[in-house]
């Protein structure tokens, strides 16, 4: 899926009184790029690619897409300096997410060195020792986490996994379900999500949440959406047929069941969003609990119910879960609002997938009748999470 990000669960603004030291000053160097955020960008890739021509080969051929992911996520991770439990979590992810790159510890220094000469070059009205020795030290904290997480992680799993499509089920115009068959196992829960790469366009990866929790088979399904000027998500959905070699990475996110409670879960899935949303039904059931388990299905016409059936058939079969279909142009409120006119929802964590736009209104709507931040999972769409897509 496009344009998202690493999972976490709903957190409260930090309050900005709280600021470490380094923390300001990283702040007040953000603040002074700002307004020039596109040049910093270009001018630490053309300072990264002319003094390291070896990790160009890293990077996609084309780099307009995804140009300043790499730099967008380091400056999200410095803001964040403070937030040690968040920041931690995203690190690691990320970390062991760069191993399918080809990173290794030895490109750290080279980034962070670029890091901070582009820095420098734009923020130098009040550039000092004082803030460099901030972000060398934020740098350092930052690049550590993410070669730990690689280094503990090459010992359990494979930088990627290959998958052949085994099905591709055209459902709209612009909709797939893909199913791929891992050369090996690929341990992964369910509400999580991975990256994929397509033969197509070498070393340009999204995220795509699983659409079903594991199953015997080890079969892995995604829904794709075709989008505007989405080079991976178009290929998947009107170029791959099974046979075709794909490319997935890590599993992470942690929008997924708590076993230890049996608290009820508020499900929203807003258009392909529906796809981390089966998978979380799919686990209840597999555990044999009785948990209410109320799903919002939101689309914007009926056509793009795309998954109904599947999500019909599996309330007839578990009388705990109850499916409903939200569609914007009959009912006049979106997914989110919907919310409101049922309920209450005390006894239950919600769980909201689909696009950033419905997670925030979603998020919105639930703090707003009361359900506590740590009830609330999502994969993130802001802040920590706007980077590292
Ligand atoms: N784990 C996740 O969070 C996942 C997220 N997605 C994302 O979901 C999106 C799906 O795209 P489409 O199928 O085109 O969905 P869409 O744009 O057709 O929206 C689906 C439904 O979400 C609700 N919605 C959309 N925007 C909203 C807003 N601003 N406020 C309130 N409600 C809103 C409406 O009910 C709408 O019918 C993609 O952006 C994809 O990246 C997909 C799979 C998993």
């Amino acid at each position: 899926m496009e344009g998202r990000v690493p999972g976490q669960r709903s957190t409260p603004q930090q309050d900005a009184s709280d600021a470490s030291p380094d923390a300001v000053l990283i702040r007040r160097t953000m603040a002074e790029v700002g307004p020039v955020a596109d040049k910093v960008t270009s001018y630490f890739y053309a300072l990264l690619f002319v003094r390291h021509p070896d990790l160009r080969s890293l990077f996609p051929a084309a780099m307009d897409t995804q140009r300043d992911r790499l730099l967008k996520a380091l400056l999200t991770a410095a803001e964040h300096i403070d937030n040690t439990e968040v920041l931690v979590d995203y690190l690691q992810n990320l970390g062991r997410g760069h191993r399918k790159y080809g990173t290794r510890p030895e490109h750290y220094p080279a980034v962070g060195e670029c890091l901070i000469g582009a820095l420098s070059k734009y923020a130098a009205g009040i550039w000092n020792p004082e803030l460099e020795a901030a972000w060398v030290r934020a740098y350092t904290t930052i690049s550590q986490v993410m070669i730990d997480a690689a280094a503990a992680d090459e010992l359990r799993a494979p930088a990627w996994w290959y998958a052949e499509v085994v099905s591709h089920d055209q459902r709209t115009q612009d909709v797939a379900v893909v199913t791929v068959r891992p050369d090996q196992p690929y341990p992964f829960l369910a509400g999580q999500y991975t990256s994929v790469e397509t033969p197509w366009w070498p070393r340009i990866w999204r995220h795509y949440s699983f659409a079903s929790a594991p199953r015997p088979d080890g079969l892995l399904s995604f829904h794709v959406k075709a989008v505007p000027a989405g080079w991976v998500s178009n290929a998947l959905v009107h170029r791959a047929r099974p046979g075709d070699i794909i490319r997935l990475g890590p599993p992470a996110g942690s929008m997924t069941v708590d076993h230890t409670t049996d608290s009820g879960l508020l499900c929203l899935g807003g258009g392909t969003g529906i796809a981390p949303i089966k998978a979380l039904v799919e686990d209840v059931a597999e555990h044999g609990e009785r948990r209410t388990v109320e799903v919002f299905y939101g689309a914007r016409t009926d056509h793009d119910l795309y998954d109904i059936d599947t999500m019909l058939r599996l309330q007839q079969s578990h009388p705990w879960l109850s499916v409903r279909a939200i569609i914007d142009q009959q009912a006049h409120l979106q997914l989110p609002d919907a919310i409101r006119e049922y309920g209450p929802w005390n006894e239950y964590d919600a769980y909201l997938s689909g696009p950033p736009g419905m997670i925030r209104s979603g998020v919105d709507t639930l703090r707003d009748i009361g359900m506590p931040w740590e009830r609330i999972r999502h994969d993130s769409v802001e802040e920590l999470v706007g980077a590292a897509q």
